[in-house]
C-alpha cells in the first residue's frame, strides 16, 4: 500500500501555513512534502513535525524572482553563487529538519536563450549539489513540469529529466515522477511506473486535466496504486493537488490509507 506524503502548500491552504501540521496528522497524514520552508527557521517547522509526529519528505530549493517568471536558479548561467548558496541553505534546511529528499529546481529558460548553456550550467551545479549532499545520505532530485503549468522550464518531459540525470551521472541523483505532469507531456504512465522503476524517487499526485484530489479525472490511481506495489515501490507519494473545496472535504479517496 503506497505510503502518502501531504503537500502543504497546495493542501490545507485554507490554514495559515504553521497550522497545516496539525490539521494534517488529524487527517491521518504521517508524513508531509511542500514547497519552501524558507519563511520560517528551522526550529520553528521542527517543532511542528515533532508536535505532530510528522516526517517531511521532500521540499525545494529556493524559487528565485517568481515575479519576474523565475522558478529555480540552478541552470541560469551567470548565477551560479546564487545557485549554489541555494543548495546549502537547503542542505542546512535538510539536516535540521531530517529530509532525506530536496528537489532542485532548475530554471525556466527564455525564449532565444542558449538552451545549452542552460543545461551545462545544471549538471555543474548538480555536481556541486551532489558533492555537498553526498555525506548526508540525501538523494537530489529533478522534476519535468508541464508548459501548460509552468511554460519554458527545463525540461517538461519525464524523458527529458531521466536524460539529464544520466547526464549528472551522480549516485544521489534521481527524478520526481509526478503523475499529473507526466500525464499532460507524456502519457503511457503504466509504462513510465514500469520501465524506470528505481530511477524515480519520489511520486506526486493529482487528478488531470483539473489537478484535483486523485479521485476524478483521466488517471486511474487506484490501478496506479497497486502498480507501484506490484513494481515494489517504497518511496513516498505526495498529495500535490489542489482541492476542489475544503481540503478535508475531498479526503474520502484517501480514508483507506489513513494511519
Ligand atoms: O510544480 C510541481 O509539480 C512541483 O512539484 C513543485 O515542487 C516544483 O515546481
Ligand atoms: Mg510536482
Amino acid at each position: 500500500m503506497p505510503k502518502f506524503a501531504a503537500n502543504l502548500s497546495t493542501q490545507f491552504g485554507e490554514l495559515p501555513f504553521i497550522e497545516r501540521f496539525a490539521a494534517t496528522a488529524n487527517a491521518g497524514f504521517r508524513a508531509v512534502e511542500f514547497l519552501f520552508p524558507y519563511d520560517f527557521p528551522a526550529e520553528v517547522i521542527k517543532a511542528e513535525l515533532e508536535k505532530h509526529q510528522l516526517e517531511l519528505v521532500l521540499f525545494n530549493t529556493a524559487a528565485g524572482n517568481v515575479q519576474a517568471g523565475e522558478w529555480g536558479v540552478s541552470a541560469i548561467p551567470g548565477r551560479e553563487q546564487e545557485a549554489r548558496a541555494d543548495i546549502d541553505r537547503a542542505l542546512e534546511y535538510a539536516l535540521a529538519l531530517n529530509c532525506q529528499q530536496v528537489h532542485v529546481m532548475a530554471a525556466t529558460v527564455p525564449n532565444g536563450a542558449d538552451r545549452a548553456a542552460y543545461e551545462e550550467t545544471f549538471v555543474r551545479n548538480m555536481h556541486y549539489a551532489a558533492e555537498r549532499f553526498a555525506p548526508h545520505g540525501i538523494r537530489l532530485l529533478l522534476e519535468a513540469l508541464n508548459p501548460v503549468t509552468k511554460p519554458n522550464y527545463l525540461y517538461a518531459s519525464q524523458y527529458q529529466t531521466l536524460a539529464m540525470m544520466a547526464r549528472i551521472d551522480r549516485a544521489n541523483v534521481f527524478t520526481q515522477l509526478d503523475l499529473f505532469h507526466a500525464q499532460l507531456v507524456d502519457g503511457n504512465l503504466t509504462h513510465l511506473i514500469r520501465e524506470y522503476a528505481g530511477r524515480y524517487r519520489h511520486i506526486q499526485i493529482a487528478s488531470a486535466p483539473h489537478r484535483h484530489e486523485p479521485d476524478e479525472g483521466e488517471i486511474n490511481y487506484s490501478y496506479l496504486f497497486d502498480l507501484l506495489d506490484e513494481v515494489g515501490y517504497d518511496g513516498w507519494v505526495g498529495c500535490e493537488y489542489i482541492p476542489r473545496g475544503r481540503t478535508e472535504a475531498g479526503l474520502g479517496w484517501f480514508a483507506p490509507y489513513a494511519k
